[in-house]
């Protein structure tokens, strides 16, 4: 009898509704065992060792070899050594068994950490996690990345929309593979996804290009938003999306009005979700973060045309209602712009 595969040993909780299979042409990967409901958790799992490091500086090989040898060693021959590469060999180095299996725990000021910046002396802490790391990529994923809110060791994935028994259960590897094309996609993926964004057959052809365009206009608005062009880090990646030198300068200094801020805001909403990627969670999140703007209004008559648009039923009429906002500046301009480049000031870019 041939051995089982090297995964079948390792553990998953009695409660989680998943097991692991083979995903043609993508290794292994895990599927639901049971329905799922949006918003229900699917998997939480501690770390096996943390590795911290001042955020901007790399894990070495080095580290990865002292952490290892702090576990036990049934913990390695149960857990670390049966990982592998895509399902099939063993890894050759302790860094790339590291690289497809760890996740961050270290949870930052989002609008900040969105755009590369980190408070100065940050310790970024990342650890091994067997199980989340069995998840395959998709850019329209039917789950969130694992992530914790707290200091513990554990990370959650929660499902993003309704999972159906035998469903394979994706997450998306990087929040800023949303603001790519296709083509990026997969040089930064370095495989090729076959998800629905990017399946260029012709029966899928209307969505596809409609997602090429959602997703640029998406990174032009986080561009606007933060002052901060995501091409900013490496050559093989897009040029600038704003090219005015004009307006660079503005988003640059968080020179852009509140009114313009709120209507980007709700239009990033609106693309997001006819991306399908906008869940429960990352509403409330782009609520807190980008729709937030109606108490920090200060001109009153701007602020009643927010909390009003904000009171519509579709982001769609909120979007609508929004665009009454369009060119109306704000007393609360300066003050916002000031104190956005008080808080980058603060923090350092890795
Ligand atoms: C973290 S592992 C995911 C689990 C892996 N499939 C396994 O068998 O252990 C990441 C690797 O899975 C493969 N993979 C993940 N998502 C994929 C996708 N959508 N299409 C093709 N391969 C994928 C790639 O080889 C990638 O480097």
């Amino acid at each position: 009898m041939p051995e089982p595969h090297p995964y079948r040993k390792l553990k998953i909780p009695d409660d989680a509704p998943i097991e692991l299979k083979p995903s043609p042409g993508k290794g292994w990967g895990v599927f639901a065992t049971r329905p799922i409901k949006e918003g229900d958790l699917i998997l939480k799992e501690k770390a096996i060792f943390i590795i911290s490091k001042p955020a901007g500086e790399d894990v070495t090989e080095n580290d990865v070899g002292r952490a290892w040898s702090s576990i036990r060693q049934s913990e390695r021959e149960m857990v670390v050594q049966c990982l592998r590469h895509n399902g099939s060999q063993p890894f050759v180095y302790l860094l790339e068994m590291w690289y497809q299996n760890n996740f961050t725990l270290t949870s930052q000021d989002a609008a900040f950490v969105a755009a590369g910046y980190y408070r100065p002396g940050v310790q970024i802490r990342k650890g091994l996690f067997p199980l989340q790391g069995r998840f395959n990529h998709s850019c329209l994923p039917n789950a969130r990345i694992p992530w914790t809110e707290t200091t513990e060791d554990s990370i959650s994935n929660f499902a993003m929309r309704d999972i159906a028994a035998g469903e394979e259960i994706t997450i998306c590897y990087d929040g800023h593979l949303h603001f790519y094309t296709r083509k990026e996609r997969h040089e930064i993926l370095e495989f090729a996804c076959d998800c629905r964004a990017c399946d260029l057959s012709d029966d899928n052809k209307l969505f596809q290009q409609l997602s090429e365009m959602r997703r640029t206009i998406l990174r032009g608005l986080f561009n606007h938003r933060y002052g901060k062009d995501l091409s900013a880090s490496g050559e093989a990646w897009p040029p600038m999306i704003i090219v005015d030198p004009e307006l660079k300068r503005a988003a640059e200094s968080y020179n852009i009005p509140l009114s313009t801020r709120f209507i980007h805001g709700v239009l990033f909403t609106v693309l997001m979700e006819e991306e399908d990627l906008l869940d429960n969670f990352a509403t409330e999140r782009i609520y807190a973060t980008m729709v937030f703007p109606p108490t920090i209004f200060k001109t009153e008559s701007n602020r009643r045309i927010a909390e009003r648009a904000l009171d519509q039923d579709t982001w769609l009429e909120v979007l609508g209602v929004a665009f009454e906002l369009d060119g109306r500046s704000d007393a609360g301009d300066q003050s916002f712009a000031e104190d956005m480049r008080r808080g980058r000031a603060e923090l350092t870019a890795p």
